[in-house]
């Protein structure tokens, strides 16, 4: 492993917050640290993508999304990195197959916004996804409804863990998912980048 790959402690529970961060905002810190203390997780690793694979325009170049995320997370718990560029990876299917292959000890935690879940039937080897890693879902304001009907989630309906057993999730074996509910943040990068209120 290279010196730019992230440490892993053995038997570290690990969640994976993927996104374009473009830019990185206090709702990304937020749920990362409500994740952290409701999934009982050690770190949380912010997948800074070379770009999501259903979005037909790029986003801001790499360098400049992880200086961003960088200088905004003070947490040491909060780990920014670009290991998806670095492997030459933009697909979570892949992403995650590799991080269990370089991180044999280590116990991964998908994180996604509820706007991601209702979207997730449409990810490539999505189903794939859901066996290989235990899935928390974050509370996003306008998809938090509509999450519980999902696609995804009626596929998954039986896998579906009842919040109050969240910090079991990390140690379930996959298909595990739970939907978090939290004080619900209204911030999105795209509201950022249309010269809304910044972080
Ligand atoms: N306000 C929020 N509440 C809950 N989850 C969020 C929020 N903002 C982002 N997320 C989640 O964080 C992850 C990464 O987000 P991403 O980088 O796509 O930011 P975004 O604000 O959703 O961007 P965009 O507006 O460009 O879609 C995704 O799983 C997304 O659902
Ligand atoms: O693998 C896929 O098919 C796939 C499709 C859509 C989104 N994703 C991932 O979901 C995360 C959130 O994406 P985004 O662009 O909404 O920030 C990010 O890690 C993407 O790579 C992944």
């Amino acid at each position: 492993m290279g010196p730019h790959f992230p440490l892993a402690p053995p038997g570290a529970t690990i969640g994976l917050l993927g996104g374009s961060f473009d830019p990185a905002h206090a709702a990304h810190l937020a749920i990362s640290r409500t994740a952290l203390r409701r999934l009982k997780l050690d770190r949380v690793w912010w997948l800074v993508s070379p770009g999501n694979p259903l979005k037909a325009h790029g986003p801001a170049p790499l360098a400049a999304r992880m200086a961003a995320a960088q200088a905004l997370t003070h947490d040491p718990r909060i780990v920014v990195t670009d290991i998806e560029a670095r492997l030459g990876l933009r697909k979570t299917a892949d992403t995650i197959a590799a991080l269990q292959r370089l991180y044999p000890g280590a116990r991964f935690v998908w994180l996604m916004g509820s706007d991601n879940l209702v979207q997730f039937h449409h990810w490539d080897r999505w189903r794939e996804i859901a066996a290989a890693v235990p899935i928390a879902v974050m509370a996003r304001p306008g998809s938090r409804l509509a999450a519980r009907g999902a696609p995804a989630a009626q596929v998954l309906r039986r896998a579906r863990l009842p919040e109050h057993r969240a910090a079991l999730l990390a140690r379930m074996a996959p298909p595990a998912w739970t939907l978090l509910n939290m004080p619900m943040s209204p911030l999105s990068s795209t509201q950022i980048r249309n010269g809304g209120r910044h972080a």
